[in-house]
């Protein structure tokens, strides 16, 4: 774990000075910037070249330069970023310099995989709740965390000062336990079943599906095989830059 890493106590976000409006891809590669830095910190690097830090966080140099010229960091020529610095900067912007509750909604395989999972609280997220509408799910411990019926959502989310919500239950049920997320003030969901939520303005939901991943790394496996059987074969490219990451 980073010794970088400074979160404040459990809560709801309070009044944020003014950020600036940065593009979402921008937004999208910022944690892949701070995990790059916060393992260059911790093998005690106090310095990174702008190539040494987009190698590590897997972009082009001259994208993460752009991205971080955003937050008015420029690096010092010939020293490149001053590493602790960086890392503040970001985990200002996205708001990590406060510890955020998440509550996880579905304790079957996946919520169980995600409750059991140590790395969130390194990176400025604590699983405070976990729910389920099976009765014989209710109860059990998960990493000292007791499974509580779903209905119990409202009076826990408040008690745990709840700022994102986890969906991990199958998709029909999705849309119902968005609706419960959203009446208890939760304004960010992050959906794991393959569904579209329809949600209120004002509350952000991010979608995860490794399927669609999948489905995209097969249309490049596709590419490339319909490439290579071209006289000439396959054209030198970056397959991640390809890909868009
Ligand atoms: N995003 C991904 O990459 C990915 C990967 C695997 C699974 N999934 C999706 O994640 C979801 C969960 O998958 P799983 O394999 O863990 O399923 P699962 O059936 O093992 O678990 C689902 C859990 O949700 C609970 N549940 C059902 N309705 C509920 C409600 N209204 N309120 C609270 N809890 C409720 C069930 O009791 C069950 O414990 C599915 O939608 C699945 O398609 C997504």
């Amino acid at each position: 774990m980073s010794q970088h890493r400074h979160p404040g106590a459990p809560g709801r976000a309070g009044a944020v000075p003014a950020l600036p409006d940065l593009p979402e891809a921008t937004v999208a590669r910022l944690p892949e910037y701070l995990r790059a830095l916060h393992a260059l910190a911790d093998t005690g690097h106090e310095t990174v070249s702008s190539e040494g830090l987009a190698n590590a966080a897997g972009v082009n140099s001259a994208k993460l330069r752009k991205d971080l010229s955003h937050l008015g960091s420029y690096g010092t020529r010939g020293v490149g970023y001053d590493v602790t610095l960086l890392i503040d900067q970001i985990e200002s912007v996205l708001g990590l310099t406060q510890c955020r509750s998440v509550a996880l909604v579905g304790v079957g395989n996946l919520g169980h995989a995600l409750a059991g999972y140590d790395g969130f609280a390194s990176r400025g997220f604590r699983i405070a709740a976990l729910f389920d509408a099976d009765p014989s799910r209710v109860g059990e411990e998960i990493n000292g965390l007791v499974v509580r019926h779903v209905d119990e959502l409202a009076r826990v989310a408040v008690e745990e000062s709840i700022s994102i919500g986890v969906i991990a239950t199958p998709a029909p049920a999705a849309q119902a336990v968005a609706d419960q997320l959203v009446a208890v003030g939760v304004t960010s969901i992050l959906n794991f079943a393959p569904c579209v939520l329809s949600v209120p303005e004002g509350v952000d939901v991010r979608k995860v599906d490794l399927a669609i991943e999948l489905q995209i790394l097969s249309f490049h496996e596709h590419r490339k095989a319909s490439l290579t059987a071209l006289p000439g074969g396959l054209a030198a490219t970056d397959t991640q830059e390809a890909i868009g990451t």
